[in-house]
């Protein structure tokens, strides 16, 4: 196996079982957006023509890998998630210096992700059909599961270890072979995982990895022919664009996009795990996590106590390099998305809501070479305002005050999106109205709205999915076509 760099720091595209350079040998320059000064490395720049190299790798390799059984791809997924376990600190500290997010949430994102191939390598000898009796009494009649073909995998930045695998590892256990894009600012993170693919021994054109923009690697991978099928993670805009583009090939696509996630603190809750839980869920991995709190409908009665246990708890977190310890809160993963965030809270301000904490981005020597953003409450939101409607990905929390549940409820599902949701209550009756009435396709109770758990179905409802569900046994609906077996 070639290494996977041809000097330091620089990162290759992995194709056909080789680490190769973009046929223009043109790179993107990846820094620390905790500081500016750290450079994680250099990633390809690649062309339509190095993609079109790796879907016919491939395409090439796709008809024998469906031919080992299910045993045989798991053991190389096993083999995967032990060389990635054994890296485990190498590939957290890229993840950390690349987009962010601090070393103990890199460590147990890289966990999450050596657990995830093993609960797929234990799908490699689980049933997959089941016998349905025929009304001719001589026939047997069963249904199988089929692969894809090739699958084109489009992963955004903020998870940069577990999207990656939580789409490759199903997509390849249940016998595709697959053509990753990785978002082109967490490409080297990528890179490393591919290193453990590439250690573990998947026959070539098996996993090929190509990085670059997305409007030409991430287009090309939508629009082409021999590309059967799309899983993306993304923005709703991107995701989409994807979904059409797909659509009109007639390939077989999955989105899983934006979140504008409630939580709702009843009156008769406990007040100080509401405030645990909603700052974790708002302000972890600095707000950037598709299923991360952003609105938080709390019942007049115990407004002013949440809201000063809130204010008070949110003091205390320590921002800054997420490699430092005692460092709770990174930076924003770019300079675009800290500009994102702060127009955002202008936006806010604007609109008429009232800034109770933050709203800035960080100065001094800890912070001027990197993209801090203070956590950040509002209070008075409406559900008119922007803030209150749009995805923001960054550490900004909405205050509302609501006097009943049926409000609350009502204010929650008043957006376009359905991803997470939750709510803090002792009482029974409020917790069932919640699970029946939120349109939400994770609802959580007395728990915080980020926290997928891998052996369980997520996606959203609305405009936060194209309606699918990725992880656990769901992986199966979108990685296989069911085949009906009549035998006579
Ligand atoms: N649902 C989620 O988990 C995520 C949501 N977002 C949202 O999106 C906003 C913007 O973040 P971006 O990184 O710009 O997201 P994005 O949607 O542009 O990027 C996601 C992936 O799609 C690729 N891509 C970009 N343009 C493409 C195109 N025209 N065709 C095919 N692929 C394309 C990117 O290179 C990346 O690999 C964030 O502020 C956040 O609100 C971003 C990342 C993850
Ligand atoms: O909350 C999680 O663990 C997953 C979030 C996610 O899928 C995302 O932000 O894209």
């Amino acid at each position: 196996m070639a290494v996977q760099t041809t000097e330091k720091d620089y990162y290759l595209n992995f194709v056909n079982g080789e680490w190769v350079p973009s046929s223009t040998n043109e790179r993107t320059k990846n820094i620390n957006p905790a500081n500016n000064d750290d450079l994680v490395g250099y990633v390809q720049k690649s062309t339509k023509e190095d993609l079109d190299q790796a879907v016919a790798a491939a395409k090439a390799a796709q008809k024998e890998w469906k031919n080992l059984s299910g045993d045989e791809r798991g053991k190389i997924l096993y083999k995967a998630a032990d060389i990635l376990e054994s890296r485990i600190d190498e590939v957290a500290e890229t993840m950390t210096r690349e987009m962010g997010k601090t070393l103990p949430e890199a460590k147990g994102e890289t966990a999450r992700g050596v657990a995830i191939f093993r609960y797929y390598a234990g799908e490699g000898m689980r049933k997959v059909g089941d016998v349905i009796p025929s009304t001719d009494k001589d026939a047997f009649m069963f249904t199988t599961r089929v692969p894809l073909g090739v699958v084109g995998v489009i992963t955004p930045w903020n998870f940069p270890v577990a999207i990656p695998i939580w789409k490759a590892a199903p997509a390849l256990i249940y016998g595709n072979t697959v053509v990753l894009k990785p978002a082109t600012e967490t490409a080297v993170t990528c890179a490393k995982v591919f290193e453990c693919l590439a250690e573990a021994g998947f026959p070539a054109g098996v996993v090929n990895m190509v990085s670059g923009p997305g409007s030409v690697i991430g287009q090309g991978l939508a629009e082409h022919s021999d590309v059967n099928g799309i899983t993306f993670t993304g923005s709703n805009s991107v995701g989409k664009q994807i979904g059409q583009t797909v659509l009109a090939r007639g390939g077989k696509y999955q989105l899983e996009m934006g979140g504008k996630n409630p939580v709702i603190v009843a009156a008769d809750a406990d007040l100080d795990l509401a405030v645990d839980a909603t700052i974790s869920g708002g302000f972890r991995s600095t707000g950037q996590k598709c299923t991360a709190t952003s609105r938080v409908i709390v019942q007049s009665d115990v407004y002013e106590a949440f809201k000063e246990k809130l204010l008070t708890k949110i003091k205390d977190i320590t921002i800054g390099n997420g490699l430092e310890d005692n460092v709770w809160m990174g930076p924003s993963a770019s300079e675009n998305q800290l500009n994102t965030v702060l127009s955002y809270i202008q936006k806010g301000v604007e609109e008429g809501g009232s800034l109770l904490l933050g709203g800035e981005r960080l100065s001094g020597e800890t912070y001027d070479k990197g993209y801090f953003v203070q956590p950040t409450v509002f209070e008075g939101v409406t559900s008119d305002m922007t803030i209150a409607q749009e995805e923001i990905f960054g550490p900004v929390l909405a205050l509302m005050k609501v006097d009943s549940i049926e409000e609350a409820l009502d204010l929650a599902n008043d957006v376009e999106y359905g991803l997470s949701a939750s709510i803090f209550t002792t009482n029974i009756q409020k917790m069932l109205s919640f699970i029946n009435e939120m349109d939400a396709g994770l609802v959580r109770i007395n728990a915080e709205s980020a926290g997928v758990e891998l052996q369980a179905p997520f996606g959203g409802m609305k405009q936060s999915s194209s309606h699918s569900r990725e992880q656990g046994q769901a992986a199966v609906e979108f990685f296989t076509s069911i085949k009906t077996v009549f035998v006579k």
